[in-house]
């Protein structure tokens, strides 16, 4: 297709155009279209290939050390030497590429669970489908908080604004229409009548048709210049990397002084190169960005299992040290299974029975069964709940076997009104004909109303409001009394609050139901139309909490997480479903919206912590709270669904985004989405956060330990004029293969049981805090020194056997990790603190690793390389009695003074 000035054209000529219908095209089509224009997607530009990843595994900095070591060994003529370093080289190199692709790969579907998607008509159903899939004419149907999913020519606006600064610049919302406009030449933001991908609606609702996709749309033109560069490193990546770099100049320094000192005392220059080489070697863990980039992605993935989806990886890491929970309370904390249970008209409250959607139930009176229908002023009640509606209630079967239930489309509210029209038989279709709707004045949570206007047959045009019984109060100036409007006097207002609280306190969330006769239907399109109201009474819901959510919330108690619920609904309400799910505790404070307002952001800063609901507040309060709670040094995590929440998401430390309920605008802000909105997986989230932090944790400090042992075996070996206790490759060896896997099992390594039991960690912690640095040079230099003592013992007994003497420092220092493997898995409580079979990969791992230093060992072959010699059994009694000591004295010693502290009688507490 042609560039075509949609603009300008009428809406009827677009859809011949583009060869379409208001019912939309059908699915074969469709198909075809896609052949001709391709996916609806941008071209994301360049495209990280695989040999180029494969290439980068060995741009690192050890890499071209050990490359010019294998150059000068290779000149100097040790040809195993050279082999068998380049031999490491590539097998950690193609180690490194196959994890890193695993790690893409799983970022990459990630990527695809949080994709966009479009609600649109095919062969005259509504369905949603990813926004890929998108062709020309297909009919789309945009809402408050969509993204536009392509470039649409719009056939119907309600209320429609779009802020299309991603395209023109200009920053305010644009309204829309669907008039055509007349210069052809007009500029993008001229352009009322059209919806360019990638631009997001802030208000109301609009239908229109897809005219250009992928690549042809405007944005398309442009998409060379957006880089969507997402973060996909964590500030723990980041700060290992640097330690890295660290590590680097230290080796290289040690190693100058080993060399020079070396060389004084006469050593050979070869031996010292290699010395040299190995230390820088012993110095740098070579493995430990890879291993901590899958343990990030295996989190990620049990998350995912556990229904959190990632946006943003460093939040894993944020997650850890999350110390609020701000959450939604609607679908969130309850379920959003909404069902009327009473109702208030003409000074009376109805009583209604019946459960779910299911469209049976009785209206009854002081306990006795009334016909809805023979009371005028109960069934326009109900009439206007079903017109000023947007929901579908159907009957569906959700297998073939199962029988069919009743099913709600739309806002589980309006659903609620739906069933409840139904159960007095009152429906959209009966009313369809006789009351015919004109307009529509879209909800939205600041004005927490809704109308819309109809015409009836007697040719009178009616604005039909439902909304926040206290906002729509401050609206209405009369109020349908024995069927007559009555002049809204202040003891009447009192009578309506009063019903609204009695009923709020049961934990009911209201809607209130008002009207008011439309002379011109002009009218509404006036700033605030919905003024001087007949008030007609009130509608009750209740909405069950979440069942897991009680425990969720205790469990968030113990683990010193503060749960905070944030809602647009009324303060009783809010205040009597926060008790029964535990959030308010004795003393707790509620606040409502108007009371924020009048607050200052210093008076709340200081305030904020004795709050735990704030109810009927906008998502514009939701930015105060967070920076309330951030100023007080909380690490804030916070729920939202609607455009104006991102600005909230974005500022929180953990911008959390409905996964069914949730506009596009807010998943993009968010950092993790809940693909089942529910309160109890933030926690969930919250736990794996905590353990892929300790995990990482755990094997950090297992392999620097390694690397704190061999740089000190090989310095002290040097400084005391010994022959090289560990050669080149096998301190490779022991870096690359033998503490590799066990590393990786610890990754996976399950959590500690009291891990929702400790006070969430500091987010400026180093991860060398709570004594973990203190670990890793207590326990490297007593790997170190025992892997030198057994070195020295073998050579001072027999200084022509230095082969053997090697063999053994080598067993030695695998050995020990592998006994201190186990220590690593518990931060506060050691190696006996844990089931030792709690992790099968991690036993697995360990036999690997012992099995592999037997081969290298006693596989003649290898004997070469590896420059090893066979040990019999009172080597191996040497060896392991060595190995033991750097874990079990440390242990041991910890476990006598825990005992000596017991007996001990404690004066504090
Ligand atoms: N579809 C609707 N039409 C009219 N009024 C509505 C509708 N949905 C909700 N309301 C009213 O607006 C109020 C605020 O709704 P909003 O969606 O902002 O918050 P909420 O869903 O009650 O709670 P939360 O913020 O916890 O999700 C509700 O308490 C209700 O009285
Ligand atoms: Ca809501």
């Amino acid at each position: 297709m042609q560039k075509t000035n949609w603009h300008s054209l009428g809406v009827p000529e677009c859809l011949q155009l583009t060869e379409t219908t208001v019912n939309g095209i059908s699915w074969k089509e469709a198909e075809q279209r896609r052949l001709r224009f391709g996916e609806n997607r941008l071209s994301e530009g360049e495209h990280v290939s695989l040999l180029s990843l494969f290439l980068n595994q060995f741009r690192d900095f050890m890499v071209l050390v050990l490359m010019a070591a294998t150059l000068i060994s290779g000149l100097l003529g040790e040809y195993t030497d050279a082999v068998t370093i380049i031999a490491i080289i590539v097998v950690n190199g193609i180690l490194g590429f196959l994890q890193e692709v695993r790690a893409e790969r799983s970022l990459a579907s990630l990527k695809q669970l949080a994709a966009p998607t479009a609600h649109i008509v095919r062969d005259g159903k509504k369905v949603t489908i990813p926004a890929a899939e998108l062709v020309p004419g297909d009919i789309v149907h945009l809402e408050s908080g969509d993204r536009v999913p392509a470039d649409i020519r719009l056939i119907r606006c309600q209320s429609l604004e779009i802020e299309e600064s991603s395209l023109t610049g200009e920053s305010l919302p644009v309204p829309k229409t669907t008039e055509p406009i007349e210069d052809p030449h007009a500029g993008i933001g001229d352009r009322r009548n059209m919806a360019y991908m990638g631009t997001m609606i802030t208000r109301g609702k609009g239908i229109g048709v897809v005219v250009a996709t992928g690549m042809d749309t405007e944005m398309g033109l442009i998409a060379d210049l957006i880089q969507t560069a997402e973060d996909t490193e964590t500030p723990l990546q980041r700060r290992l990397e640097q330690l890295g770099k660290i590590l680097v100049y230290v080796a290289l320094a040690i190693t100058a002084v080993v060399v020079v000192t070396g060389i004084m005392h006469g050593h050979g220059i070869y031996e010292m190169f290699l010395a040299g080489v190995s230390l820088a070697v012993a110095a740098i863990p070579e493995g430990l960005p890879a291993i901590v980039t899958i343990a990030l992605a295996l989190g990620v993935q049990r998350m995912i299992k556990r229904k959190a989806i990632v946006r943003k990886l460093p939040s894993v890491e944020t997650l850890g040290c999350a110390s609020v929970i701000c959450s939604d309370k609607t679908g969130t904390l309850t379920q959003n299974m909404m069902t009327v249970q009473q109702l208030w008209v003409n000074g009376q409250f109805y009583d209604i029975t019946g459960n779910g959607f299911e469209p049976d139930g009785e209206f009854q009176l002081a306990g006795k069964k009334v016909d809805p229908r023979k009371r005028d002023d109960l069934r326009r009640l109900l009439e206007i709940a079903v017109l000023c509606n947007n929901a579908e209630l159907t009957r569906e079967k959700a297998g073939s076997k199962q029988e069919p239930r009743w099913v709600v489309y739309g806002d589980p509210t309006e659903g609620a009104l739906l069933v409840l029209g139904a159960k007095a038989g009152i429906t959209p279709e009966s009313l369809a004909e006789v009351e015919p709707r004109l307009d529509e004045l879209p909800f939205d949570s600041n004005r927490k109303m809704m109308s819309v206007l109809t015409r009836n047959q007697a040719g009178e045009a009616q604005l039909l409001v439902k909304g926040a019984p206290d906002v729509l109060l401050e609206r209405c100036s009369h109020m349908l009394i024995d069927g007559k409007p009555v002049s809204m006097s202040s003891s009447l207002r009192k009578a309506v609050a009063q019903a609204n609280e009695s009923m709020a306190a049961g934990a009911l969330r209201n809607l209130g139901i008002a009207y008011r006769p439309v002379r011109n239907p002009a009218e509404i399109k006036t700033a605030d139309p919905e003024k001087g109201l007949v008030f007609i009474g009130l509608l009750g819901m209740i909405d069950p909490p979440r069942p897991e959510v009680y425990q969720a919330i205790s469990k968030c108690k113990k683990a010193g997480i503060k749960t905070v619920m944030i809602t647009g609904d009324h303060q009783v309400t809010a205040e009597a479903i926060a008790r029964q799910i535990g959030i308010l505790p004795p003393g707790g404070m509620v606040i409502n919206g108007a009371q924020l307002n009048t607050m200052s952001d210093k008076e709340l800063q200081e305030r904020v912590g004795d709050i735990y609901v704030y109810a009927r507040v906008s998502p514009e309060h939701k930015l105060r709270i967070v920076k309330a709670l951030q100023q007080n040094g909380h690490v804030v995590a916070m729920t939202g669904d609607g455009v104006n929440d991102a600005p909230a998401i974005k500022a929180a430390d953990i911008g959390i985004a409905m996964g069914r309920t949730g506009t596009d605008v807010a998943k993009e802000a968010s950092a993790l989405i809940l693909s089942d909105d529910n309160f109890a997986t933030i926690v969930a989230a919250i736990e794996e956060g905590r353990g892929i932090y300790d995990n990482i944790r755990k094997f950090v400090r297992y392999l620097l330990a390694s690397n704190v042992g061999e740089i000190l075996v090989m310095f002290f070996a040097m400084l005391a004029g010994l022959p090289l206790p560990l050669l080149p490759i096998q301190i490779l060896w022991v870096n690359l293969v033998t503490d590799g896997l066990p590393a990786i099992a610890l990754g996976v390594d399950p959590a500690e049981k009291n891990i929702m039991q400790k006070r969430p960690r500091n987010l400026k912690d180093s991860i060398f805090a709570n004594g973990v640095g203190l670990k890793i040079m207590t326990r490297g230099m007593l790997i170190g020194l025992s892997t030198l003592a057994v070195f020295w013992l073998m050579y001072s007994t027999d200084p022509n056997n230095l082969v053997k003497a090697q063999t053994m420092a080598f067993s030695t220092l695998v050995m020990a990790q592998l006994i201190q493997v186990f220590d690593c898995r518990s931060v506060e409580g050691g190696i006996f603190s844990r089931n030792i079979f709690e992790n099968p990969w991690l036993i697995l791992a360990v036999l690997t690793s012992a099995l592999l230093l037997g081969g290298v060992i006693y596989i003649e072959p290898m004997q070469p390389i590896f420059k090893t010699v066979p040990l019999n059994l009172w080597d191996w009694i040497v060896v392991l009695t060595a190995a033991a000591v750097p874990t079990f004295s440390l242990a041991a010693r910890r476990t006598a003074n825990r005992m000596v502290r017991r007996t001990r009688p404690s004066f504090h507490r």
